[in-house]
């Protein structure tokens, strides 16, 4: 490795900010040179976040983009939908490397955009300019790329789950149903009256059935992998719990594959793919264990009695669904090893 480079993180008080500052922290050949914030420029970033007390000296600076690209080689937009698709096109501009977190560039069209967020997007001479940074799956289209838009933490964990089988035609894509839950840091760090303790704790709820802003995107990589266009049901769920998602994916079996046969096949698939590990028959994954690291762990059951597959895909919605893949992405568009900076054990207990 011999480039080292200067990155700056727009968004850096809300949840994937933060955790990206985590993350960079420890990454060998990155140093975090700004944390900008468009509410608290001035302040230093340890008031409001005391864990960095003594780690990071940093104030916020405000956005302004000729001082970041002074002042950085990529930036990280962890910014809520809308904020991107103004800032990116300024960014590129000025000649910054850009990794987006949220929605705006990771559907092909902004009619399909507009039709999800129920906002205007970007146009698509912009998105035309993004590659969608799923690692895994699109990986050898990011090396030495200018534009990445990483994947959301939903698409993330239900299409690592998923696509090896659609694209293997073991699965009837047309019978695809995701079940799928999300601890509250999902939602980022605003306030929400469902995501207050009295509103959320010793609670389980279900929301945005069949409206979620992720459906498309799933789609849009089932549909790639599958050659014809691919709808599917999906359901999401708040669960009680910091972080975490869990995709349970239902679909019936063309033809007759056990389980140890998926088992296999996976591990095929992902094989010196460091960041998804593929259980033993009979074992399932939790989100306790990839809490805090980049891993989507997945595991298999196939019913003979129903012809149908569940498939169980686990990842930290803030890390690999968020933060830790935008460094895995960053680490592809450099051509680094992947794993670089990335290789955190989950916390346990
Ligand atoms: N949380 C998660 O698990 C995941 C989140 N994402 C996506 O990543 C993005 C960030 O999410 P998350 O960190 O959870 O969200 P948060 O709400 O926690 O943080 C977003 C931050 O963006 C900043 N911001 C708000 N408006 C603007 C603006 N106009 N210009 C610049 N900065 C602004 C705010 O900081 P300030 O007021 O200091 O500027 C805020 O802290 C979102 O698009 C989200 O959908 C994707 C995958 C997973
Ligand atoms: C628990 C929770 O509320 N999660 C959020 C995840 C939002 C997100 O990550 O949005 P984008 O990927 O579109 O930027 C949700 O379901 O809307």
């Amino acid at each position: 490795m011999t480039e080292h480079v200067r990155a700056a993180i727009v968004g850096s008080t809300g949840y994937g900010g933060v955790e990206l500052i985590r993350v960079l922290l420890g990454h060998p050949a990155v140093t975090i040179t700004s944390v900008i914030s468009s509410s608290s420029a001035g302040a230093p970033i340890s008031e409001g976040f005391p864990h960095l007390n003594s780690i990071m000296h940093d104030s916020l600076d405000a956005v302004d983009v000729p001082l970041i690209a002074s002042k950085a080689d990529v930036v990280f937009l962890a910014t809520p939908a809308g904020v991107a698709a103004k800032l990116a096109p300024q960014m590129l501009d000025a000649g910054l490397k850009v990794i987006d977190l949220s929605g705006d560039f990771r559907l092909k069209t902004p009619e399909i955009y507009t039709q999800w967020y129920k906002r205007e997007g970007a146009s698509q001479e912009d998105l035309d300019k993004a590659v969608f940074g799923l690692c895994e799956i699109y990986g050898e289209q990011v090396p030495g790329k200018e534009f990445i838009s990483n994947p959301g933490c939903y698409p993330t964990a239900t299409l690592l789950g998923l696509v090896p089988a659609v694209k293997a035609g073991w699965i009837d894509p047309s019978t695809i149903i995701v079940d799928a839950k999300s601890g509250i840091s999902g939602g980022g760090r605003g306030l929400g009256l469902g995501f207050h303790y009295a509103e959320a704790n010793e609670n389980f709820s279900a929301y945005k059935l069949n409206r979620h802003q992720h459906i498309p995107e799933i789609e849009q990589v089932l549909s790639d992998a599958a050659g014809r266009e691919v709808i599917i049901t999906f359901s999401t769920h708040l669960v009680p719990m910091t972080r975490g998602i869990m995709a349970t994916c239902y679909a019936q079996l063309n033809g007759k594959h056990d389980t140890r046969e998926f088992i296999e096949m996976y591990r095929n698939f992902y094989e010196g793919r460091r960041f998804v590990r593929i259980r033993e028959e009979g074992k399932w994954p939790a989100t306790k264990e990839v809490w805090g690291s980049n891993y989507c762990d997945i595991g298999f059951a196939v019913d003979e009695r129903t012809n149908r597959v569940t498939v169980v895909s686990v990842i930290d919605n803030v890390m690999k669904g968020a933060a830790g893949q935008a460094v895995q992405n960053l680490n592809l568009m450099l051509g680094w090893d992947e794993t670089t900076g990335l290789q955190l054990t989950p916390v346990y207990p």
